[in-house]
């Protein structure tokens, strides 16, 4: 089937990326509610992104898990191009991080145990994300986290120097390294990101944050602190994951059978089975 923006209704605006706007949709012949993504193709051109907005949609289109955004599919006109993105009822996790200050010990174990699956299944797909912090995840309508905005994501191992804006807060060390071979880093670089994305949800700023410089000379020595109102586990965990050395950073897999996760993410067996009914074969 012929995809063409008449099939849609368009709704309210949900936000503006940094190269164009979302919009809520609705397919009209099913009732299909989306966000439609536009992308004007002169804007691509200006910023040099074209390739990269190819490769996202490669990319983003096959890939099916329940935290990761899911892109339907995609079609253009002369001027711009449109992306059929699953609509996050919830809409961003930053806001809501904003608005809490931060998140109570059960609520980041959780985000952080869906991170540590979608990025289980990024990386054994050799698709590391490369530009996980808080701006880049959606929440679903069940309180899911969905991983987004695969921009800087690329088949390991590239060679493609990232220039990038916005945060340092969220580089690794070895991204930041005088004349870092971009082909020299892996998957373990998304491994540094979630040790930042857990100490943001418990603390509510990022460990390094600083002045540009000095986040930069505080990354390289993984110069942070951990406030003590953060449980022993979650430090354990925060401090397993700021880890210099790449190789050394606990792996997905150890993550999620991690005390801390395990104990706000695994069901508790002991907790009685309620009602006679619940607990039968
Ligand atoms: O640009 C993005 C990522 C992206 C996703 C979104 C986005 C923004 C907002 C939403 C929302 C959403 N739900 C809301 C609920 C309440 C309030 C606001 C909400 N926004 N659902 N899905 C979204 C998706 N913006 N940008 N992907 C992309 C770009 C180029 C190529 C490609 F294949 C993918």
């Amino acid at each position: 089937r012929e995809l063409h923006l008449g099939m849609f209704e368009i709704g309210k605006p949900l936000g503006k990326g940094k190269f164009g706007r979302v919009y809520l949709a609705k397919e009209r012949s099913s009732g299909f509610v989306c966000a439609l993504k536009v992308l004007h193709k002169s804007e691509l051109q200006q910023g040099g992104v074209q390739k990269q907005v190819r490769r996202e949609i490669e990319i983003q289109s096959n890939l099916r898990h329940p935290n990761v955004l899911r892109l339907y599919g995609h079609f253009h006109d002369s001027k711009r191009i449109f992306l059929i993105l699953e609509f996050a009822g919830r809409g961003e996790l930053y806001k809501h991080l904003r608005k809490e200050h931060r998140f109570p010990e059960w609520k980041a174990a959780q985000y952080i145990a869906q991170m540590a699956a979608a990025l289980k299944y990024l990386h054994k797909k050799h698709v590391m994300h490369r530009d996980i912090k808080p701006e880049n995840i959606l929440v679903g309508i069940h309180g899911e986290i969905k991983i987004s905005d695969f921009g800087w994501s690329v088949h390991a191992p590239n060679n493609r120097r990232q220039t990038m804006c916005g945060t340092l807060d969220y580089l690794p060390p070895e991204m930041l390294k005088q004349g870092a071979q971009d082909n020299h880093y892996s998957e373990k670089v998304d491994l540094w990101s979630l040790g930042v994305l857990t100490y943001e949800f418990l603390v509510g700023e990022a460990p390094f944050e600083d002045t540009p410089v000095m986040t930069q000379r505080r990354i390289t020595r993984a110069d942070m602190s951990v406030p003590s109102f953060v449980s022993p586990e979650a430090k354990d965990l925060i401090k397993r994951l700021l880890v210099l050395d790449p190789e050394k950073r606990i792996p997905l897999d150890e993550i999620q059978r991690h005390p801390w996760i395990v104990k706000h993410c695994v069901k508790d067996a002991k907790r009685s089975s309620g009602s006679s009914k619940e607990g039968k074969a």
